[in-house]
């Protein structure tokens, strides 16, 4: 009897990477950051205020792996109390810190390859590439066609889309060709549509995902993402643990965007939902069904979409609070044979420059009715994580990795 139910907290970094520098990312640290602007009252809204109060997290040993990460644990984060679950933090082996390399590591399979990136320059995308595209799809023309925050370029071209019909195309530093248009005045539809004919022209250039992302309203006072975002990914370039178990008769269960992360591959069952809380909601919903031999594996993506990037402390700060409380719901619905593991795919610091993801540690929270609380210290990759549900599930180990359940 066991089930394994992973939850990636997106972004949720606890200190940065001994090659964080490669990134320009040294001394970055998501949570010890937001812990530090919480203690000194910088990190107050209309939701949250004061320092962060993260207790179930902290017990499960959160601030102790962040103290192995930085060397200390931060403001506010210290436990009196016994520590009630296995810890550790996670160094990445991948090469990017994107979500596609930081999930697929998790699942037992590092990105040793370089991923195709888009120049910071404008425009960003080759001529080529562009004429291409604006050809197959119909298009009168692309707008953007540089690095930007999705947020501020459908601010920026929000109207001028609408009354020219031509799609905002965007790109960041993670490898991506990103389609931005109203669900309305464009169509949803159409939307998906020219995301398929972009994603067949960027295969040459190695570009990991194709992100549909489409809004609604009509000016840039209220100009929103829906949650109809699509992302199209190129598959795994080798087996994964969701392949594998389910090769073996496992049954794998993806709440949020899991599924399009590993391109649909090894998923028997996918449920969607907007927002974290709806994502814990139905992660709940499906823990009371999933059946022996089973892996519920959930993205919390508003910690990175909503927060990291537009780097917003208070939000990030009550966005970790409110998953925090509902820790002990989860606790109350585990049966015997489970594992949870919650961790994270890349950092993601709100008080970092620019706007992108941070080199960092992922926190490793272990805990289950029959998992010995204690410290596992630092893992040499994510792989560990994989290979520790493979061994709780009893499959063939991974080729990568080490259970850290078990020496
Ligand atoms: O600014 P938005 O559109 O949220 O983009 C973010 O989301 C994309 C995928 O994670 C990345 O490109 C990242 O920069
Ligand atoms: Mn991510
Ligand atoms: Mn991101």
């Amino acid at each position: 009897m066991a089930r394994a139910i992973i939850i990636v907290a997106d972004s949720f970094g606890i200190g940065s990477a001994p090659d964080a520098a490669k990134f320009g990312d040294q001394g970055s640290d998501t949570l010890g950051h937001i812990a530090e602007h919480c203690a000194q009252g910088l990190a107050d809204n209309d939701q949250r205020s004061g320092p962060l109060h993260i207790p179930n997290m902290v017990a499960l040993g959160l601030g102790e792996a962040a103290k192995d990460a930085t060397g200390r644990v931060p403001p506010g984060l210290d436990h009196g109390g016994a520590i009630l679950g296995a810890f550790g933090h996670a160094k990445e082996l991948s090469r990017g810190k994107d979500t596609p390399s930081g999930h697929w590591e998790i699942a037992g399979v590092p990105v040793d390859f370089d991923w195709g990136y888009f120049p910071q320059t404008v425009p960003t995308f080759p001529a080529e590439l562009t004429d291409a595209f604006i050809k197959q799809a119909k298009l009168p023309g692309i707008l953007g066609n540089c690095h930007a925050s999705g947020t501020n370029i459908i601010a920026d071209l929000g109207q001028e889309h609408i009354k020219t019909g031509m799609p905002i195309c965007y790109t960041s530093a993670d490898s991506v060709f990103q389609i931005a248009a109203h669900e309305e005045h464009f169509g949803l539809d159409r939307l998906y549509d020219i995301c398929e004919i972009a994603f067949k022209l960027v295969e040459p250039y190695n570009i990991g995902r194709v992100i549909a992302r489409p809004f609604v309203g009509e000016s840039p006072a209220d100009f929103k993402r829906t949650a109809n975002r699509r992302d199209l990914a190129i598959p795994p370039h080798k087996s994964t643990l969701l392949d594998l178990f389910s090769n073996a008769g496992g049954k794998v269960i993806s709440v949020g965007k899991i599924a399009d992360i590993y391109a649909h591959r090894g998923i028997a069952k996918k449920v969607k939902a907007s927002g974290n809380m709806a994502l814990f909601d139905a992660m709940m919903t499906e823990i009371a069904e999933a059946p022996d031999n089973s892996i519920v594996f959930t993205n919390l993506v508003d910690f990175d979409m909503e927060f990291g990037h537009r780097r917003d402390v208070p939000g990030y700060a009550n966005a970790l609070e409110e998953f925090d409380v509902r820790i002990p719901e989860l606790r109350n619905a585990l049966k015997p044979g489970d594992l949870v593991i919650v961790t994270a795919d890349h950092g993601c610091d709100p008080t970092w420059r620019g706007n992108d993801h941070t080199r960092e540690f992922v926190p490793v929270l272990a805990f289950g009715p029959a998992i010995a609380p204690g410290p596992f210290g630092m893992r040499e990759t994510f792989a560990d994580i994989g290979q520790t549900v493979a061994d709780h599930l009893g499959i063939a180990p991974l080729a990568t990795g080490t259970s850290f359940l078990n020496g």
